[in-house]
């Protein structure tokens, strides 16, 4: 077993329910992004969720609660950032003045160790994310979780308090439909309202012809929306120079210059989270 949490600021196991609650008091809208399986681009879409929703002038915190794989701070070329520790807290990454990060990742010594850590460990990390860290006041709080609709995303998840909805993340295979049938029922045990389906990867735009090439058997996610009657809020293509800058790490002016229709249509979700958000 490795122990590698950085004693950072100590958390009174008594205090833990209400001080997360107390914590994250100032927090408008907290919403997690989910996905039913790990890989299919449920980091990506949180981490430009939070830069759309921050371009929009929102004050956003986007928290990485991927415990196996933390990629926020691999996505905004931040790894080797360590989070300043005051009297108050821990401080979270600042992108913009109005967006700030705080990962799983930032608070590891070892930062390319595999994490293996015992369940009570990885809820002390967890908790230590929720209670301790110092947002401020924030429109939006955007949630990472891991990968998976078991026991360790859903106890993870019934931690944050008054959640206001999800977004679950598919890519558009026949085995969709489980997925999303999962990611419902985990929805629902924690009863949170589910604002939608984003589609990633969903086909290929030639880059010569400029015509679509679907790369999986689609259909899946059309019936999981129909079938449980839940919006398809995005119908993201595959585009090479998002997984190309999410590999190497990148700056946010960058992901924004990227002029794709992967970028236009995720625009159009951002409007639409906001739109549906902002009517609550
Ligand atoms: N639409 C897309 N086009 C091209 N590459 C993409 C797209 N969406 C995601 N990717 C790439 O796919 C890989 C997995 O994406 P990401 O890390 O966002 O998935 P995840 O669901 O969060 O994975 P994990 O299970 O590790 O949490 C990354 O390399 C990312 O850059």
């Amino acid at each position: 077993m490795t122990d590698q949490v950085q004693p950072l600021v100590s958390l009174s196991k008594k205090s833990t329910e209400p001080k997360i609650i107390v914590n994250l008091r100032h927090i408008k809208r907290k919403i997690l992004i989910m996905s039913g399986k790990g890989g299919v681009g449920k980091s990506t879409v949180a981490a430009n969720l939070a830069i759309g929703l921050a371009l929009h002038g929102y004050r956003v915190g986007l928290l990485d609660c991927d415990i196996h794989g933390p990629t926020i701070p691999t996505i905004f070329g931040m790894e080797s950032m360590s989070p300043e520790v005051s009297e108050e807290g821990i401080m979270p990454v600042d992108v913009f003045p109005n967006l700030s990060l705080m990962s799983v990742g930032f608070l590891l010594e070892d930062k390319d160790s595999p994490i293996i850590w015992r369940g009570p460990l990885k809820m002390g990390m967890i908790e230590k994310l929720l209670g301790d860290v110092v947002w401020g006041d924030l429109d939006f709080l955007i949630i990472d979780l891991p990968p998976g609709t078991g026991d360790e995303p859903l106890s993870l998840a019934l931690l944050i308090p008054n959640i206001d909805g999800s977004v679950i993340v598919t890519t558009p295979q026949d085995v969709a439909l489980v997925s999303v049938r999962k990611s419902i029922e985990f929805s629902k045990k924690l009863n949170v309202p589910i604002i939608g389906i984003v589609d990633n990867m969903h086909g290929l735009i030639c880059p010569h012809c400029g015509k679509p090439i679907e790369v999986f058997r689609n259909g899946g996610v059309e019936k999981a929306s129909k079938d449980f009657n839940i919006p398809i809020l995005a119908r993201l293509p595959i585009e090479p120079k998002v997984a190309k800058m999410e590999d190497k790490g990148t700056t946010v002016q960058e992901m924004l210059e990227h002029d794709t229709e992967w970028q236009k249509k995720f625009e159009n979700f951002v409007i639409a989270v906001e739109k549906i958000l902002m009517e609550k």
